[in-house]
């Protein structure tokens, strides 16, 4: 993956870095809180790039997140609307997610799959008891606060 930079940029309090990641309607950027200089993960959407549904699924999502608050499920900390764009303002997982774990270690000892796997039912059954389910479970999707 290219690594884009996004170095100089502002988006709300926050100075964005390099490009971490990317999905397939969004980049993924590290950033840092001006004043604090907590570090977030910056998701970028440019809404104009969803169809309808796409954009109806994007706003649950949000909404799910918003009034979510659990150990095992990342934290969105701020929604930061521009024109044709929005932002989400995420919990930064420094260990990136369990593919890259993957692909760096190579293979995954037992005790550590359960760990990861007990952390996995756990955020699942916050979501079972919203009445949610998450049809799109991969390793990508899974994240490593601790590098
Ligand atoms: N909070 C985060 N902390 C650290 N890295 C992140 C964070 N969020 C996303 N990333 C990185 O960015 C990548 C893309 O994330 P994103 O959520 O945009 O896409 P996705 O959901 O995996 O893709 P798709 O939308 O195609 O299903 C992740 O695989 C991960 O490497």
């Amino acid at each position: 993956m290219a690594q884009a930079t996004g170095r100089g940029r502002v988006v709300g309090d926050y100075l964005v870095g390099g490009q971490i990641g990317s999905g397939s309607f969004s980049v993924v950027w590290h950033a840092r809180h001006r004043v604090h200089g907590t570090q977030v993960a910056i998701k970028e959407i440019v809404m104009g790039r969803l169809n309808k549904k796409l954009q109806e699924s994007l706003m649950s999502e949000v909404s799910i997140l918003k009034r979510i608050n659990h150990p095992n499920i990342i934290r969105l900390h701020d929604i930061i609307e521009m024109p044709g764009k929005i932002h989400l303002v995420l919990e930064y997982c420094k260990g990136g997610d369990l593919s890259m774990y993957i692909t760096r270690n190579g293979s995954v000892h037992e005790a550590t799959a359960k760990h990861f796997m007990q952390q996995l039912a756990a955020g699942l059954k916050v979501l079972r008891d919203n009445n949610l389910i998450h049809r799109d479970l991969k390793p990508q999707v899974q994240f490593i606060l601790f590098g």
